[in-house]
């Protein structure tokens, strides 16, 4: 198994976050978390990124543990793009996003030819090679959330752990993002509030609420009427989508006051 939740729990101030959380993502799947605000899926991501050690329970990347991977290592294999996937450094484009190589250079060492190119490939399918030589801070949030997403792939990973890639992102970057994801091959995790872009992209989504792992299957198992009634509070129509099949939700909105 490329990676396996077993039992997580995290635990703050006395209060489970996350529990008991057990999940398997094999090699080439697309897995998406959705669940309420503070249901725990920004926190169970944390222990996959290795950004928070869990307080019962085991990671395991590729049948070994997570932890007897060094920090450097467990980077050339796990890439995140996150909420707090730093860009406040006053660096341009190019420079962030040759910032993902640094887990396979050692030391100042310089990008070689296949890197440069790796670096401009990446910018060019996220769009913002013209941004290249842009300070990263004049950046609008979906450009930088674009060129956060370009440093990620070119660290190279075999899994890509993303928090809410598409918060920021207009609807064709959201589409060719999660493209991309696809036809990448890589091993993801990811978070998505949007339940019909779920539907699109994840081969299984797991559902969290309160912290626990509450169904979890195929979008068409899963993203049922009656779940998203139980789990969100609202009433949705699921339908086929008339092109692909994958189940969509259609929602309606409260009657006017
Ligand atoms: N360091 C912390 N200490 C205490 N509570 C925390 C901490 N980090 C997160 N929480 C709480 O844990 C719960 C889960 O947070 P988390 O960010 O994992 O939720 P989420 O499902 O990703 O939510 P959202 O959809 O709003 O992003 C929330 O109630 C949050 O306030």
């Amino acid at each position: 198994m490329t990676l396996r939740l077993d039992a997580l729990g995290v635990v703050r101030d006395g209060r489970a976050l996350v529990r008991d959380l057990s999940l398997d993502v094999g090699s080439g799947q697309i897995v998406g978390l959705v669940g309420p605000n503070g249901s725990g899926k920004s926190t169970a991501l944390r222990c996959v990124y290795r950004a928070l050690a869990p307080t019962t329970g085991t990671v395991w990347l590729h049948d070994r543990e997570l932890t007897t991977y060094t920090r450097r290592d467990s980077a050339r294999h796990i890439a995140a793009l996150t909420q707090e996937s730093g860009s406040e450094l006053d660096f341009t484009v190019a420079e962030i996003v040759a910032l993902g190589r640094s887990p396979h250079l050692r030391g100042n060492q310089a990008l070689g030819p296949r890197e440069t190119e790796l670096c401009h490939r990446a910018m060019a399918q996220l769009d913002v090679l013209h941004l290249a030589d842009r300070g990263v801070l004049t950046l609008s949030g979906g450009e930088r959330q674009r060129v956060l997403a370009a440093r990620a792939l070119v660290q190279e990973p075999d899994v890509l752990v993303l928090d809410e890639p598409t918060n920021h992102l207009d609807i064709r970057h959201q589409i060719d993002l999660l493209t991309l994801l696809r036809r990448s091959g890589l091993t993801v995790v990811i978070v998505l509030h949007d339940l019909n872009l779920a539907a699109a992209v994840c081969d299984r989504v797991g559902v969290l609420a309160d912290g626990a792992l509450v169904a979890a299957g195929t979008p068409g198992e899963v993203l049922t009427p009656a779940l998203v009634r139980t789990v969100f509070g609202v009433e949705a129509t699921v339908v086929p989508h008339p092109l692909t099949g994958h189940p969509q939700l259609l929602y309606s909105l409260g009657a006017p006051a």
